[in-house]
């Protein structure tokens, strides 16, 4: 079982951010997999009981791996699902930093299989060319219903990186879908959700690993999302961690 805090940051000293958000806090990352893969699961359930489909946001990178591989079993029914990254990094499919791969071969598997994927990457140089086209599709999926993100220590979320040259405009509420993004600490182009289109979702996730991590999400508090773009999706999402 997860031990469970409230973080009201508005209510502290350090930082009036205004922020709310639960914390979670799992005895190993494997408790911390099966839990959040069922309450994953049961998010999504619940969207079904009131829509037609249900849209499914998912993290890329190293943390999430072993959450697709309980999710994807999960019984519910994935045909009326649709799964997208909320960032992609502008490689191919075939490289090792391609997260379209890694949820194609860990998440959209099993059951998962039977969902719809909508891409965030299409063979084109740059990703301002291929906007438009990945775009669509995702418009008419929204609003999304369950996010799941993650953090890097540089306190980026999605591909919403600190100093990222479309930063400010990612976190505007009028801002587009999509958006392209390049930033000094990202090794290749990107492209990701931008926060209104996330914050829209009907339950927000937030995974984290490790005591590095968890500091960092502390060192957040009381800083603007230009800083700190992880306090753009914090308000009341629940944040997962495990050592
Ligand atoms: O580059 C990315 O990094 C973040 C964090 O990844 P992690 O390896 O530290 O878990 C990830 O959430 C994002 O989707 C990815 O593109």
């Amino acid at each position: 079982m997860a031990r469970l805090w409230r973080v009201r940051r508005g209510q502290t000293e350090e930082g009036h951010d205004g922020l709310t958000y639960e914390f979670f806090e799992y005895p190993d990352r494997e408790m911390l997999s099966i839990e959040l893969a069922q309450r994953l699961a049961g998010d999504l359930r619940l969207a079904l009981q009131h829509e037609d489909r249900a849209a499914l946001v998912v993290p890329g990178g190293t943390s999430p791996g072993p959450i697709f591989d309980d999710l994807c079993a999960a019984d519910l029914d994935w045909s009326r699902v649709d799964v997208l990254l909320g960032d992609e990094r502008w490689v191919p499919e075939d490289s090792p930093r391609s997260n379209t791969a890694l949820i194609k071969s860990r998440l959209l598997v099993d059951r998962a299989a039977k969902a719809r994927f909508l891409p965030l990457y299409a063979p084109f140089d740059a990703p301002e060319d291929a906007l438009e086209d990945l775009s669509a599709p995702i418009a008419d999926v929204l609003p999304l219903a369950v996010v799941l993100l993650g953090m890097g220590t540089d306190m980026h979320t999605a591909s919403m990186f600190p100093e990222a040259d479309r930063l400010e405009e990612a976190l505007k509420p009028d801002a587009p879908i999509l958006m392209a993004m390049r930033a000094p600490g990202a090794p290749e182009p990107r492209i990701t959700l931008s926060a209104h289109v996330l914050n829209g979702a009907m339950s927000k996730h937030v995974l984290i690993y490790g005591e590095e991590k968890r500091a960092v999400l502390e060192s957040a508090r009381g800083k603007p999302a230009l800083e700190a773009p992880i306090n753009a999706v914090l308000d009341e999402a629940k944040v997962h961690w495990a050592l």
